[in-house]
């Protein structure tokens, strides 16, 4: 549903979790859900588009949108640069659309600081065997790549406590369920709030 203003959902977490196909999942449930696409330095994967996957930067290219205040946060992850284009976002949530991002963890506490009524939602594997047989079984890493990926990721997890939720991603349509009903009651409560607000400015 397009309200006023939109919600941000930072959907957050390791690296092979499955964010990206929770998401996929969940636009397929909810088609009025934005999604940002990230710029990164990262060369593409077989398959992936410019504009539909990322925007693939050369290092360049996104210090440049760095130094010109276009991002709404980036970071360095495994030896590359990752971010959000800020103006799509902010526009999007002017317009009234919630808007969801699927970043890591520096990135996601960066927004928080900037957008601390966001919502953030930290996605888990159910245990670190099973993320890594995600990222072998996804084959877009392969040895020193994996198991960099999965010393971030044991990093990261011990930063969930950060987040606003934490869901659990043993299977995609439970995950996909989960975050719907996050972002339900998220949008209830602060429709809530705005509807206290324009009675108290009434009185
Ligand atoms: N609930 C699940 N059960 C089993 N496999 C899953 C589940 N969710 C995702 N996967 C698989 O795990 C792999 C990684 O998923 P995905 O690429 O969506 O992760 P990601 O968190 O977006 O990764 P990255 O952050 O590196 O982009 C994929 O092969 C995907 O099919
Ligand atoms: N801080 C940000 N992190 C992002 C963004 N887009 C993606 N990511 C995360 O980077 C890693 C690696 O992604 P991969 O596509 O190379 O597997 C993963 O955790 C992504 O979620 C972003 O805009 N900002």
């Amino acid at each position: 549903m397009k309200r006023e203003k939109g919600l941000l959902i930072v959907l957050s977490g390791p690296s092979g979790v499955g964010k990206g196909t929770v998401c996929g999942a969940l636009r397929q449930h909810d088609t009025d859900i934005k999604y940002s696409v990230s710029a990164t330095t990262r060369s593409p994967r077989e398959g992936e588009q410019n504009g539909i996957n990322y925007f693939f930067k050369s290092k360049e290219e996104f210090e440049k949108m760095i130094e010109e205040g276009e991002m709404l946060e980036y970071a360095r992850y495994v030896d590359n640069y990752y971010g959000t284009p800020r103006a799509y976002v902010t526009e999007m949530i002017e317009k009234g659309y919630d808007v969801i991002l699927e970043i890591e963890v520096q990135g996601a506490l960066q927004v928080k600081e900037s957008f601390p009524e966001g919502v953030f939602i930290f996605l888990m594997p159910p245990s670190l065997n099973e993320l890594r047989s995600r990222i072998e079984g996804r084959g877009t890493e392969t040895g020193d790549l994996i198991e960099s990926r999965m010393t971030v990721a044991r990093d990261e997890i011990e930063l969930m406590d950060k987040y606003d939720y934490v869901v659990e991603n043993d299977e995609v349509e439970l995950a996909v369920e989960r975050i719907k009903s996050i972002v339900t009651a998220e949008n209830c409560k602060k429709d809530r709030l705005i509807h206290q607000y324009k009675q108290l400015a009434e009185e």
